[in-house]
C-alpha cells in the first residue's frame, strides 16, 4: 500500500505525490503568542511532528516551516495589561513555546518565520493584490474584495450569498469597520496604526498587516509558490485557510498547496479548549502536575487526527496506564538484553533513525509487524491504527521479561526477542515515544523536590561566587538524574524528564 491522504479541498482520500520527487514541503500555522501553549496546541503540533517523521520514515526530505503570529490585537491587550511591549510578551511566549514542546519530544521545525520579520514579503503580496485588482485602500487600511475571486470558498465549501444571507440580520451596517470595506466579507490585509501601537511604514502609510496575508508571505518567502502540504487546525479552515488561498492563488496563478491537512479539535465539554475562551490546561500546567510527556503523546495519537478529542482526567489516566505498558516494552533491552546475550553497543540501544537501524535479517523476522504498522498510516496517517503493533510488541516483551526473571529463561529465541524489541524501538520511534533508562529509577530512589530546590540555591550561590565549575557539575548532576534546569530573567526553573 502507499500513502494516501485526506484532502480538506477536495475532500477525498488521494494518493500521495510530491510536486516534486522524493522531497516534501510543509507548512503548519503555528501560535499565536500572548499566552502559554496548552493541550489543543501541543495535540496539533504532536500530529504534524509525527506526520513529518512518518515523512522522514518512509524516505522523503521533508522542509517543515512554522510560523509565530507575533503581532495581533490579543498580544497588544497583554502587553498593555502587564505594562510591557508587544515584542516583550511575544519574545516570553515563544520561550515557552519551545521549552513547553520539546519537553514534549517534539521536533523543532526547520524555520520559524514571525511575521514581524517578514515585512517586505507581505507588504510586496498586498502590492501586488493591488496591482491585479483583488485589493483596494481605505481610510489607511487596505482590503482583499472576496467577489473579485471566484474560487473563494473552494476549501471551506462554503459560498458567499449562503453567507452573505446567514449573516445579514448580524451586520451592524453603522459599525465603522464595515463601513470601510466595500463588501461585508472583505477582510483586511493591512491595518492603519492606532495611537500607541507598533506600526510599520507602508506605501498605504505606517500600520500593520492583517493575520491572513502574513502566512501567505511566509509560505512563499520560505518554500516557494506550492507547497506539498499545509496543515493547522480545522479551525483555521475558515476563514483563515480560506483567505490563504485567496491572497496567494491570484498572485501566483498556482495552487498553494496541494493537500490541505486539518487535524481535530481538543475539546472541554463539548467546546474548543482555546485562549480566548480560558477553558484551557497549559502544557507545562499538566507536566508539572506529574503527567508523562509520553502519555500525553499517547493520548493525542490514540484518537484519528481528523477526529475531535475530548480532554478528561480519566482520558489522561489511561494513557498514562498505556504509556507504563510501552514503557516496558521499550526498556526491555535495556534491562534483559545482557542476560540474553545480545551482543549490543551502546549505538544499539538509541532509537531507531529509520528503516536502516534494523538489519534486512531482522526486518524479515519483523516484516508482520513493520508491514501492519505502514498499513494502517499509509491510510492518511491513522497512527491510532498503528498504535496496537506497538503494544502487541510491548507486552509480548513484557511477557517474555516476567517469564525470564521468574524461570531465568525466555519462550521465545533470543534472536527473534532481539528483532521484536528493535522494531518496537524503531517503530515508536517513528510515533516520537522513547523511554529513558532513567525513568527505571524508582520514585523512592530520585531526589525530592526539596532535595532539587535546595541544590538549585546552591548552585546560585555557586554562580554568585562566579564559581562556575561548580555550577555547572550541579547542573550537569542534576541533568544526568533526568532533572532539566531552564534559567530565565526570573530565576531557574526545573522539571524532571
Ligand atoms: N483546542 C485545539 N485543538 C487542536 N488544535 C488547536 C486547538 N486550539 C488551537 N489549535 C491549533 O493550534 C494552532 C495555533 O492556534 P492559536 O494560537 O490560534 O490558538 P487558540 O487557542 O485557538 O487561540 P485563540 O483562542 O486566541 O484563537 C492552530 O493551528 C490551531 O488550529
Ligand atoms: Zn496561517
Amino acid at each position: 500500500m502507499t500513502l494516501s491522504v485526506y484532502n480538506t479541498l477536495t475532500r477525498r482520500q488521494e494518493p500521495f505525490e510530491t510536486v516534486e520527487a522524493g522531497k516534501v514541503k510543509m507548512y503548519y500555522c503555528g501560535v499565536t503568542v500572548y499566552d502559554y501553549c496548552h493541550l489543543g496546541h501541543a495535540r496539533a503540533c504532536i500530529v504534524w511532528d509525527v506526520v513529518r517523521r512518518y515523512l522522514q520514515f518512509i524516505g522523503y526530505d521533508v522542509r517543515y516551516v512554522q510560523n509565530f503570529t507575533d503581532i495581533d490585537d490579543k498580544i497588544l491587550n497583554r502587553a498593555r495589561q502587564e505594562q510591557s511591549s508587544m515584542e516583550a510578551v511575544a519574545e516570553r511566549f515563544i520561550e515557552a513555546y519551545f521549552e513547553d514542546m520539546r519537553r514534549l519530544g517534539i521536533k523543532d521545525a526547520d524555520e520559524y518565520p514571525r511575521a514581524t520579520h517578514t515585512m517586505n514579503g507581505i507588504q510586496r503580496l498586498i502590492h501586488e493584490l493591488e496591482n491585479k485588482g483583488y485589493a483596494y485602500p481605505s481610510h489607511g487600511d487596505v482590503y482583499y474584495a472576496v467577489r473579485q475571486f471566484s474560487e473563494y470558498g473552494k476549501l471551506s465549501g462554503r459560498n458567499l450569498e449562503d453567507m452573505q444571507a446567514g449573516a445579514s440580520e448580524r451586520v451592524n451596517l453603522e459599525d465603522p469597520e464595515y463601513q470601510k470595506k466595500k463588501d461585508p466579507f472583505d477582510f483586511a490585509l493591512w491595518k492603519a496604526a492606532k495611537q500607541g501601537e507598533p506600526a510599520w511604514d507602508s506605501p498605504w502609510g505606517k500600520g500593520r498587516p492583517g493575520w491572513h496575508i502574513e502566512c501567505s508571505a511566509m509560505v512563499r518567502d520560505r518554500l516557494g509558490d506550492t507547497i506539498d502540504i499545509h496543515t493547522g487546525g480545522a479551525d483555521l479552515i475558515f476563514p483563515h485557510h480560506e483567505n490563504e488561498i485567496a491572497q496567494s492563488e491570484v498572485v501566483t496563478k498556482k495552487p498553494l498547496a496541494k493537500y490541505w491537512l486539518h487535524n481535530g479539535m481538543v475539546k472541554v465539554d463539548g467546546e474548543k479548549m482555546s485562549k480566548s475562551l480560558g477553558n484551557f490546561i497549559t502544557i507545562r500546567e499538566l507536566l508539572d502536575k506529574g503527567v508523562h510527556p509520553m502519555a500525553v503523546r499517547l493520548f493525542v495519537l490514540q484518537a484519528h487526527y481528523r477526529k475531535p478529542i475530548d480532554f478528561t482526567d480519566e482520558a489522561i489516566a489511561s494513557a498514562t496506564k498505556g504509556y507504563e505498558t510501552l514503557k516496558e516494552g521499550l526498556l526491555f533491552g535495556h534491562k534483559y538484553g545482557k542476560q540474553l546475550g545480545w551482543e549490543i553497543g551502546a549505538k544499539d540501544l538509541e532509537p531507531g533513525t529509520g528503516k536502516n537501524s534494523i538489519s534486512s535479517s531482522q526486518l524479515s523476522i519483523a516484516n508482520p509487524y513493520i508491514n501492519r504498522f505502514f498499513e494502517a498510516i499509509d491510510d492518511d496517517f491513522n497512527f491510532s491504527g498503528g498504535l496496537p503493533v506497538l503494544f502487541e510488541l510491548a507486552k509480548e516483551l513484557q511477557r517474555e521479561g516476567n517469564i525470564l526473571t521468574h524461570e531465568g529463561k525466555t519462550v521465545t529465541t533470543a534472536d527473534v526477542l532481539r528483532a521484536q524489541w528493535q522494531t518496537l524501538v524503531t517503530l515508536a520511534d517513528v510515533l516520537g515515544f522513547d523511554a529513558k533508562v532513567e525513568e527505571e529509577t524508582s520514585v523512592n530512589e530520585s531526589l525530592s523536590d526539596a532535595k532539587i530546590e535546595e541544590l538549585i540555591q546552591e548552585r546560585q550561590q555557586a554562580r554568585q561566587a562566579k564559581n562556575f565549575a561548580l555550577s555547572d557539575r550541579i547542573r550537569d548532576e542534576l541533568q544526568a538524574q533526568g532533572i532539566t534546569l531552564i534559567d530565565s530573567r526570573d530565576g531557574t526553573r526545573w522539571h524532571r524528564s
